[in-house]
């Protein structure tokens, strides 16, 4: 699903590398957290797999696709493979909440009868159905991340990417954010989330990536602690 191989990241000549040779594979249907410290990686890791930057050495694959392979008029195509979450929701304040997922697909130019029936699919998945018409000031925080969760399945991805999706919640509304993203998770997407949260992390019993100062310091699911090269 996800392939980082010997993965590099320099972004200012001569600066410590935001990723330094990272060497991970993410399997179909893993639900992985990417932890660390602020500035120890995990937002670059995310936006390389996004192919939002490009690596500065060694490669990196997703979907089963070479990123230094496509070419840039072809990444919106690849991105639509792909769902998003952000700590700061971003949701179109003056739209209501079946636009904000609909607006997904149809700028992606899904059919009508898709979109028909792929929104409220996704606002039952989140449990929002009942408030389409809200704007999201209408609504908590907890509700506004699942607006954004509904529109990042809305196009049924097969692998969805979080970037502390629970930061702005209290941890009673994250937990129920949690319980969404792992029940997401079995129905088939691969997750990957990068948090700062250790009692999340604690609670969950996944596999567990931590990234310290650009490098990979521990993978739980394969037991490694320290460098593993
Ligand atoms: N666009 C950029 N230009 C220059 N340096 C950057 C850029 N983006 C990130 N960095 C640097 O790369 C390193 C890793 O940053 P990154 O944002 O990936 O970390 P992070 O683990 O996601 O941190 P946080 O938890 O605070 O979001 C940091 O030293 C950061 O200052």
């Amino acid at each position: 699903m996800i392939r980082f191989d010997h993965v590099s990241k320099v972004y200012k000549r001569g600066a410590r590398p935001a990723l330094d040779d990272v060497t991970i594979e993410v399997e179909r249907d893993e639900f992985v957290f990417l932890v660390g410290a602020s500035g120890s990686g995990k937002s670059t890791f995310l936006r390389l797999t996004l192919r939002e930057e490009r690596p500065t050495s060694g490669s990196v694959h997703v979907l089963g696709r070479d990123l230094s392979q496509i070419s840039s008029w072809k990444v919106p195509k690849l991105r639509q493979e792909m769902g998003f979450v952000f700590q700061d929701f971003r949701l179109l304040e003056n739209k209501t909440v079946l636009e904000n997922v609909a607006i997904a697909s149809q700028v992606i130019g899904k059919p009508r009868h898709y979109i028909l029936s792929a929104v409220p699919e996704a606002l039952d998945l989140v449990g929002l159905a009942g408030k389409e018409k809200r704007l999201p000031h209408e609504l908590s925080g907890g509700e506004q991340q699942r607006v954004a969760i509904a529109r990042a399945m809305v196009n049924r991805p097969k692998l969805l990417l979080a970037d502390e999706p629970t930061g702005n919640l209290d941890p009673s509304t994250s937990v129920g954010i949690m319980r969404l993203l792992d029940r997401i998770n079995r129905q088939g997407t691969t997750v990957v989330m990068a948090t700062h949260d250790d009692e999340i992390v604690d609670q969950m019993r996944k596999r567990v990536i931590e990234l310290k100062a650009g490098e990979v310091v521990r993978d739980q699911a394969r037991g490694v602690y320290g460098s593993d090269r």
